[in-house]
């Protein structure tokens, strides 16, 4: 949770930093790049006597500003006049100018015929080891008087005779305007005499510290390497998480297998005589469910054999408990070693037993008895003392457990009535 919130906090400023700086990028972050023009400015004329033209150009300061004034005589030539105001540095570098948007010049303008202007920013560039001068221009259609004019350097283009007239080949016809060397406004192309005076009062270029395209781009970036590190911890969350539930869901499932184990321990011990090991009274249960299901169902007959240590009291009084717990111990191993695995062991009361035999008819159960009663007569459990067991046997003949163990029971006082030592069957 607490991770969350910081993750959407960071978010949160990030979001702000990005509409932030969009907001700054375009309302604010200007730059702008302006020119002293002053007589100590040096103003190159040029007009088409270099193509054996009879234009004339002259150049003179008025109110300090260059000023042109120009007479265009036609001719073969294409007639013009231009001047050129250089931006290079004394090393010859030029001003790069991609991170600004627009030229605003500021010119008075009086033509004796209707003219466009040409304006060009003659960029410096390095080609196949010659270095080369690439026209980048621009055509403005100029107002008498003085006016503003705002152009766009993205319009500025590499004009169709400057690429004829180079040898170069595969030469770029894109403009470029990283390395500026001179700003040129020129006469333009309408074939008229004409008179021209062109004044420069002002010119300067303005951009942006970044470029909105850069902005966009290097925000891009910062929300993807964002993203990116979002979707990595998101990762490690999950494969942590993961890693944590299967390591609980381990540690639940030893616990339950232990827990298991205990709890079948406990249902054991809670079925189980602590000193004799045979089933106690909660032990036969189910065995005495299943015995009144199957006579219901007639499937088969159980017997029940109820047996009593004779004069066990005297036993004890004579030779001690801890001797009648002995014989005890002897007697409950001595039975499991008769009895088959249908025929279930269960400690009845102190010194009384019953054996709940399944599958077992009247005759069978008695023989059992008798055969254990003659065991134990001979077993000499006890070195003190003679041990003896009297037996009382009953088939289960209803659906009622009371009855059957009531009849056991008188058959087994029977028993001890006749003299002990011996087995009585119940009616
Ligand atoms: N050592 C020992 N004695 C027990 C235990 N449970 C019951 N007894 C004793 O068994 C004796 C049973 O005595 P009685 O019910 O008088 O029966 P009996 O002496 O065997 O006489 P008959 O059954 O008539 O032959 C009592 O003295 C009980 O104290 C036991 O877990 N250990």
């Amino acid at each position: 949770m607490k991770i969350l919130i910081k993750t959407e906090f960071g978010y949160l400023i990030l979001l702000l930093l990005t509409l932030g700086l969009v907001a700054w990028q375009h309302f604010g972050m200007n730059v702008s790049y302006s020119y002293e023009l002053s007589r100590a400015v040096p103003i190159t004329l040029s007009n088409d006597d270099i193509n054996g033209g009879r234009s004339r150009g002259q150049l003179s300061f008025v109110d300090g500003k260059p000023t042109l004034n120009c007479e265009i005589v036609l001719s073969q030539s294409f007639a013009f006049c231009s001047m050129l105001l250089p931006l290079a540095d004394d090393d010859g570098n030029g001003i790069d100018l991609r991170r600004f948007d627009s030229l605003t010049l500021t010119l008075g303008y009086e033509a004796s015929e209707r003219d466009t202007l040409l304006v060009y920013l003659n960029n410096g560039e390095r080609i196949n080891n010659n270095d080369i001068i690439r026209a980048n221009v621009q055509v403005l259609v100029p107002s008498a008087g003085i006016q503003h004019y705002t152009l766009p350097l993205s319009q500025f283009h590499v004009p169709s005779w400057w690429v004829f007239s180079r040898t170069e080949a595969k030469i770029s016809t894109a403009s470029q305007l990283d390395n500026v060397q001179n700003i040129q406004i020129s006469t333009g192309d309408h074939r008229s005499a004409r008179d021209v005076q062109i004044q420069i009062l002002d010119f300067h270029f303005d951009g942006k510290w970044i470029r909105a395209a850069d902005l966009y781009f290097y925000l891009l970036m910062v929300w993807a390497i964002a993203a990116v590190l979002q979707i990595v911890v998101i990762a490690r969350r999950f494969r942590f998480k993961y890693l944590y539930t299967q390591r609980e869901a381990k540690r639940l499932n030893e616990i339950n297998s232990f827990l298991k184990i205990e709890r079948d321990k406990f249902e054991t011990l809670a079925k189980q005589d602590s000193l004799t090991g045979c089933l106690n009274r909660n032990g036969l249960i189910d065995i005495l469910e299943r015995a009144i299901s199957q006579y219901e169902s007639g499937q088969s007959a159980t017997a029940l054999i109820l047996l009593d240590i004779d004069h066990f009291k005297q036993l004890n009084d004579n030779f001690g408990h801890d001797e009648g717990d002995r014989v005890l111990v002897a007697l409950a191993t001595l039975l499991r070693q008769h009895i088959r695995d249908n025929d279930h062991l269960v400690r009845w009361g102190g010194e009384e037993f019953a054996i709940v035999c399944e599958q077992t008819s009247t005759a069978g159960a008695l023989t059992l008895a008798e055969n254990l009663r003659a065991v134990i007569e001979a077993s000499h459990i006890s070195e003190q003392a003679q041990v003896t067991a009297s037996f009382g046997v009953a088939q289960l003949n209803s659906n009622h457990i009371e009855p059957w163990f009531k009849r056991a029971d008188e058959s087994l006082y029977l028993a001890k009535h006749q003299g002990r030592n011996r087995v009585a069957l119940a009616p």
